[in-house]
């Protein structure tokens, strides 16, 4: 399924933040956002999820205006922003097994925690792991539960250099899935090895 915005108008009490803007990430293919701290570009991924409304313009999801409180909607869309929280008492491999159900999921949740690195964390409680780790535990949460299209808002961010490595791996693994993919970034190599356009904010 595809993800973009047309002619997308966002501000924020009368302060415009974009306007005007257009593009679509269709199946097999990553875009990333683009631009200095400030332009937008985590509240465009929010109004691309349903978590702020454009003034006007429209988000389209699979060719059509999106219903962001529709089941589909959400069933296909796996996001990473960047307010993720977590239950504070429910363990790591615990939220992971729980996002798995709760999407019908027959993933592998021990595949996807040593994936992330997460394995020796398993049994921590969410605010007894580093930032980074935390990190790793909103991109496991993404890789548990099906999806279609996938938007993260800086996904590198407090990953080190192994965890770059993998994560741009597993980006292309997830485009030559046939998932569309919009990502917000500022990390120059992952751009280049993974997007297939930019928007510039
Ligand atoms: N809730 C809010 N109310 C008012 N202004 C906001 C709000 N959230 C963000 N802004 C403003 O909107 C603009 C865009 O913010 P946004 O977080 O989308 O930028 P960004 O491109 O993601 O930045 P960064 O690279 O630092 O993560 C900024 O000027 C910010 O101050």
């Amino acid at each position: 399924m595809s993800l973009g915005v047309g002619d997308a108008c966002f501000s924020y009490g009368g302060v415009p933040v974009f306007a005007g803007l257009s593009f679509v990430a269709a199946p097999g293919e990553a875009v990333a956002v683009l631009g200095a701290n400030g332009s937008g570009k985590s509240t465009l991924l929010r109004c691309l999820v349903g978590a702020e409304v454009l003034d006007s313009g429209r988000v389209l999801f699979d060719g059509g205006v999106v219903d962001e409180s529709s089941g589909a909607f959400r069933a296909a869309v796996a996001s990473l922003l960047d307010d993720a929280d977590y239950f504070p008492d429910v363990s790591v491999v615990e939220h992971l097994r729980l996002l798995a159900w709760l999407h019908g999921s027959t993933a592998d949740v021990s595949a996807v925690l040593s994936e992330v690195g997460l394995t020796s964390a398993a049994d921590q409680l969410p605010p007894t792991l580093s930032s980074g780790q935390r990190h790793r535990l909103g991109l496991a949460s993404c890789f548990v539960r099906p999806r279609s299209v996938l938007v993260l808002d800086e996904p590198e961010q407090r990953l080190d250099t192994a965890g770059r490595t993998w994560l741009r791996s597993r980006l292309l693994a997830e485009k030559a899935s046939g998932v569309a993919v919009v990502f917000a970034s500022h990390d120059q190599e992952l751009v280049e090895a993974v997007a297939c356009r930019t928007v510039t904010l």
